[in-house]
């Protein structure tokens, strides 16, 4: 089981206020979505990580936006799971390898592609997915290289997102449409939960 097979979707969140985090872990796993990718562009991500990993057992909590090394050590040092990242570069990949915790590099060319696989990687995020060339660019790359699974974000929706999981090289999709910043900033918990149960379900379908 790889973080690609655990859920068909991975919740993309931007945490800016860290008394927000458990809550809205929460409610993402009560609707079916355990997989949760906090990003470290807020001055509290590491600090939401941390709670989460402590007080939802059953995330599975990991940290997106990892650019840097420091990312990676900062990172695994909160408690994430999981490192994903839009990019990669040399010191970047060096770095997942030797964190011992799964990571899903970005890429979005098949040069890259290709670049990860040759250090024997096949499990990737295809970043950002739509600007890339979505669906059409993900079925061109299955040909030449279809040993590489991605986990597609960057401009998914619950209305596209069947189109991508449709797809062979497509393990699951990521996306920030379950965490609207409104329902943050009020709240509205139960609106998370029902957004996570109506994208779990695509698992199904
Ligand atoms: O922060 C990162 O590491 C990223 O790679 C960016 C996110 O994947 C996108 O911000 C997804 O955002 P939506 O397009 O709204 O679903």
């Amino acid at each position: 089981m790889t973080i690609l097979d655990l859920a068909p979707v991975v919740p993309v969140v931007v945490i800016d206020d860290v008394e927000t985090a458990v809550p809205l872990a929460r409610a993402l796993v009560a609707g079916g979505l355990p997989v949760i990718e906090v990003t470290l562009r807020t001055a509290c991500a590491l600090d939401a990580i941390e709670r989460i990993a402590a007080e939802v057992p059953d995330a599975v909590i990991g940290a997106g936006t990892v650019r840097t090394p420091a990312d990676v050590a900062a990172s695994v040092k909160a408690g994430a799971g999981f490192l994903v990242s839009p990019g990669t570069t040399p010191s970047l990949v060096d770095a997942m390898v030797d964190s011992g915790v799964p990571f899903l590099p970005g890429a979005a060319t098949a040069s890259e592609v290709l670049a990860l696989a040759e250090r024997g990687l096949t499990e990737l995020k295809f970043f950002p997915a739509g600007p890339a060339g979505g669906v059409a660019y993900l079925k061109a790359l299955a040909g030449p290289i279809p040993e590489v699974r991605f986990c597609p974000t960057g401009g998914i929706r619950l209305e596209t997102a069947p189109d991508y999981l449709a797809l062979p090289n497509v393990g699951c999709v990521g996306g920030t449409w379950l965490t609207p910043a409104a329902a943050l900033a009020t709240g509205d918990y139960a609106h998370i939960q029902n957004l996570a149960t109506e994208a779990a379900a695509l698992g199904r379908s």
